[in-house]
């Protein structure tokens, strides 16, 4: 079944383009036409560079008309709401009446370029707007070049496109959230904190809503066969050919007998099935009257609790969590379904936040060892090298990830984590193959099933990242960009082998800052984490993580981007421009969450 992009139906969030000039009917004659063009190569620009999920453009509103004052600005409020606008632009190339032309709806992420051209005041106005901005208490993003264009240049310089495409990733990603749910499918796994569903910070942070299902709701469907039986088959055929099983880990007395690990197989294919019918729907399910059953629960993330409850019973949910993260299944190429696994909800939205800024799978992972160079010599004779030099995070998952993380896709010759859109049959086929299928280990998982080992090659460029609730604050984001990497053989396998070696490995090295409180050595980036859980992303996309938590009003405490990449609204260096750390703290404080 394919589905459109999780949620959409009714269509994207679009950019609204809001053209504004001055109304002085010289002046007007003079610029409305400069300032429309420039609306318009904003559009062009955003259009052709942005993707929404589904691998469409995004797509951009110019208002018909230049803004001069307060009749055509509610117009245009007006038609932005009929468009579905969801991410705001506001293009000026002189002064205009900013208290007159001003959006005032505080939940559309709202940037203005000020064209930088000195025969208009275009500054003028830009530091008139933001302040009339800041004093309302609606921040905005500035976007003002760096050099001064000539009047008649229609061109977008480069330093204006890149904040235009930074703020544009980042207000889509939140309007993507706004109105979706997060379903719960079960409850907290074995007291994991993460598990707890804080609706008060979906609703009042994300703009979303909670839905909750208890896990016997799949053992109902699988009972009853309240899924598609023909996409069942299809996808037990996809199994039985490219899920490669590897070697059963644990001792003779507690391996489980072939023809139940076959029935375990056929039940967590319906346990895929179900969990996905659950977050998006199946109009496959009215057709044999189950109409409730079809509409699912509007989730653009779901969690399965598993353990222990279902996992001391039933198959582990490895192999949905796995495939449904992971950019294709038997149906083919397609968008990853966001499922976290023990139902760490704040992964989940970790996940969603990296998913719909880059578009592509998201490793779910465990936090779960720092090795230093010299446990590492002690335990297998090897120093480590190169990148690894200063210690490695050892990042591996109960179970399942996405097996876009093995890094067997490329691009530019180099391993990559890519849109969906982007990959081919034989990336996929690789990914596969790069998979072995482990039997769980039965001192933990007594119901079975089978998990993904694999080992994430090495050389990528990634982010970790983590939301987490913190008493007395609220969120708080940290993330960690660096990179993927490789240890010799012997090496790794020695190291692997004292911890779960029947789940997925990424070994992950942080991009080390000398002097930096956390980021001066690996391990101080693990002794900072704030949570047993963590989520890789493929690139270094720390700033874009930065600018969206910002539009949320979350507040970063832990990142190692460099000062030049932030971008967030100019009210923000109000709050202090020395300290840019401390200042996000405060703003976020001040303005609080974005839905109130
Ligand atoms: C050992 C437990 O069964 C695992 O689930 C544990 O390693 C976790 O993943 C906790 O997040
Ligand atoms: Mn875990």
């Amino acid at each position: 079944m394919a589905d459109k992009a999780h949620r959409y139906e009714n269509g994207f969030p679009k950019i609204g383009i809001r053209p504004i000039i001055d109304r002085r009917k010289l002046v007007k004659a003079a610029t409305k036409d400069m300032t429309m063009e420039l609306a318009r190569a904003a559009a062009k620009l955003l259009s052709e560079t942005l993707r929404y999920p589904d691998g469409s453009p995004a797509e951009c509103v110019v208002n018909d008309v230049c803004i001069s004052g307060f009749k055509e600005a509610s117009q245009c409020a007006d038609r932005f709401a009929k468009e579905g606008v969801g991410v705001i632009v506001t293009v000026a190339s002189g002064w205009c009446y900013p208290l007159e032309t001003m959006e005032t709806n505080a939940q559309l992420p709202h940037a203005v370029w000020g064209f930088n051209g000195t025969e208009r005041p275009g500054a003028v106005y830009m530091g008139a707007l933001h302040a009339a901005h800041n004093q309302k208490g609606l921040p905005i993003f500035k976007i003002y070049g760096k050099h001064v264009q000539d009047l008649d240049d229609r061109s977008i310089p480069e330093d204006v496109q890149a904040k235009l495409l930074q703020f544009g990733r980042a207000g889509l990603a939140a309007a993507l959230l706004r109105g979706k749910s997060y379903l719960s499918i079960g409850s907290v796994s074995m007291g994991i904190a993460g598990c707890i569903v804080d609706d008060s910070f979906y609703q009042r942070y994300l703009g979303m809503k909670n839905a909750y299902v208890d896990m016997t709701e799949v053992t109902r469907r699988i009972e009853r066969g309240i899924y598609d039986e023909k996409e069942f088959r299809i996808a037990l055929a996809w199994v039985k050919e490219k899920c490669r099983i590897g070697p059963d880990p644990n001792p003779a007395e507690l391996v489980i007998p072939d023809e139940k690990k076959e029935r375990n197989w056929e039940t967590v294919v319906k346990m895929a099935l179900i969990v996905r019918d659950l977050m998006i729907g199946n109009p496959k399910l009215a057709e044999r009257g189950y109409e409730e059953e079809a509409y699912g629960y509007n989730a653009i993330a779901s969690g399965f609790q598993g353990q222990r409850e279902w996992t001391d019973h039933f198959p582990s949910a490895d192999f949905l969590e796995a495939v449904l993260n992971s950019s294709f299944d038997w149906n083919g190429v397609r968008e990853p379904y966001i499922v976290a696994t023990e139902n760490d909800n704040l992964n989940a939205v970790t996940m969603l936040f990296q998913h719909y800024l880059t578009n592509t799978a998201q490793i779910f992972a465990d936090v779960r060892t720092y090795w230093s160079p010299e446990a590492v010599e002690r335990v297998t004779g090897h120093r480590l090298e190169g990148r690894a030099a200063g210690g490695i995070l050892h990042l591996i998952n109960s179970g399942p990830a996405a097996l876009d993380g093995t890094g067997e896709m490329m691009r530019d010759g180099q391993p990559a984590m890519k849109p969906h859109w982007e990959i081919g049959e034989e990336e996929v086929e690789r990914c596969l193959a790069a998979t072995s299928w482990r039997p769980t280990y039965m001192d933990q998982f007594a119901g079975g099933g089978h998990s993904t080992d694999y080992l994430t090659k090495g050389g990528m460029p990634v982010t970790m990242a983590r939301v987490n609730l913190v008493e007395g604050i609220g969120p708080v984001l940290q993330l960690a960009e660096g990179y993927t990497v490789e240890l010799p053989e012997d090496v790794h396998a020695k190291l692997d082998e004292r911890t779960t070696p029947t789940w997925p490995t990424t070994w992950f090295v942080p991009n080390l800052v000398p002097g930096d409180p956390v980021f001066d050595d690996a391990y101080s980036v693990m002794e900072a984490w704030g949570s047993n859980h963590c989520v890789v992303s493929y690139g270094h996309i720390g700033a874009d993580l930065i600018t969206l938590a910002s539009i949320l009003r979350i507040p970063v405490n832990m990142h190692n981007v460099g000062s030049k990449r932030l971008f967030r609204p100019s009210a923000w260096s109000a709050f202090g421009t020395k300290d840019a750390e401390s200042a996000d703290f405060r703003a976020c404080a001040a303005y609080g969450p974005l839905y109130g």
